[in-house]
């Protein structure tokens, strides 16, 4: 193992003075080099699927910021796509998908031609694993299940998931099986990006908080705990962050349950209940919020320190509690950085 990446050594709880920093959605349309590229690119899934611009955009974030880690850029939602189901993203709309709410529609997706989809997700991977900085740790992703199969069954995002919920209750043999077929897909296209060069895997699981405790069982932890059983079996070791979004007091069991190396904790978590009851379990990353880096001043500069100075002494990553907005001021980004990089443990 590379012990001169500091995240990867946080991740495997060794000690260290310094905290090691990244932000979800680093890439992305607050950063003016972005949006330059993705007018030259087509659609945002084009630049999906090139590897010359996606590792590109990868990398803009860390010319400015010297993140310790660099996620690949692609999305959640390429996985029903290659699964069969239609996608685009329509400007100022979000994703928008041909609902797959029964058994009907859901025999139209198969696992054929999936990984020919992917190849230059792949290749991305591939080429990022060597061009990215010497002590920069590269992250694959995917959605988890229960987070993507919001979107098929719905086929656009919702305040409630209620489409996904709803199925989950009156149709639960056929949500069932939509879930199995993503446990399989999911496990297969993170064994691939690993193959590829991935260092670290997250499973981005962004409307868990919304299920009630049994459902949470069921299709937040349980497809997780079997997604990484699935990726293991091939790399023992290889670190797995969940982000169990609004798991709330769920964390612990989260945790034991599903076999995640660290948890990216959400803007709501208590400072002091992460550091008493969490961190003891594992790694934590987080959780300042995306909208106070859009407000910056003393009061991001604060909370900065605080999150510091809460969470620092354990094996902690610094991050967001979500993804970075677009209305995000690139000068915000990077005085958090400055703060971060300097901050001793004590
Ligand atoms: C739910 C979800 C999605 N995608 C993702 C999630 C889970 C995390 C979260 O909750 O934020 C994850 C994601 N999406 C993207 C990444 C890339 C890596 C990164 O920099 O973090 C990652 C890790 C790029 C993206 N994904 C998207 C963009 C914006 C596309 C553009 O350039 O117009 C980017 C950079 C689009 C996207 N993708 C998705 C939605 C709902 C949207 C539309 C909302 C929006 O526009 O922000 C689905």
């Amino acid at each position: 193992m590379s012990n001169n990446k500091l995240f990867l050594q946080t991740l495997n709880s060794q000690p260290s003075d310094k905290v090691p920093f990244w932000y979800m959605r680093q890439a992305g349309r607050y950063l003016p080099e972005y949006m330059e590229r993705r007018k030259t690119a087509g659609s945002f899934l084009d630049l999906c699927y090139s590897p010359e611009f996606a590792v590109e955009v990868t990398l803009q974030p860390l010319r400015r910021y010297q993140m310790d880690a660099a996620i690949l850029f692609s999305d959640i939602l390429v996985v029903p796509q290659a699964l069969g189901q239609h996608l685009e993203f329509r400007q100022g709309e979000g994703p928008v998908l041909t609902p797959v709410d029964t058994a009907e529609k859901l025999a139209l997706l198969s696992m054929e031609g999936f990984h020919d989809h992917l190849a230059p997700v792949y290749e991305t991977v591939k080429r990022l694993s060597t061009e990215i900085p010497e002590t920069t740790t590269l992250i694959g992703f995917a959605g988890a299940p229960w987070t993507v199969a919001t979107y098929m069954v719905q086929g656009h995002g919702s305040p409630d998931q209620a489409a996904a919920r709803s199925m989950a209750f009156q149709q639960e043999d056929v949500f069932e099986r939509l879930i199995d077929l993503l446990i399989t897909a999911t496990s297969e296209y993170l064994i691939r990006q690993i193959h590829q060069g991935a260092e670290v895997i997250q499973l981005f699981d962004t409307w868990a908080g919304n299920l009630p405790d049994d459902q949470f069982r069921k299709w937040a932890i349980e497809p997780v705990r079997r997604i990484i059983e699935n990726i293991r079996a091939v790399d023992k070791d290889i670190p797995v962050i969940g982000f169990p979004r609004g798991a709330g007091c769920r964390y612990p069991e989260y945790i034991s349950e599903t076999g995640v190396s660290a948890v990216s904790i959400d803007t709501t978590m208590p400072l002091e209940y992460v550091r008493d009851n969490i961190q003891p379990l594992c790694p934590v990353q987080g959780n300042l919020d995306p909208l106070l880096l859009v407000a910056g001043g003393e009061a991001l500069e604060k909370r900065v320190i605080e999150i510091l100075d809460t969470l620092g002494n354990g094996p902690f990553i610094f991050n967001l509690g979500h993804g970075i907005v677009p209305q995000t001021p690139p000068e915000n980004v990077a005085r958090v950085s400055e703060i971060v990089k300097a901050y001793r443990k004590k």
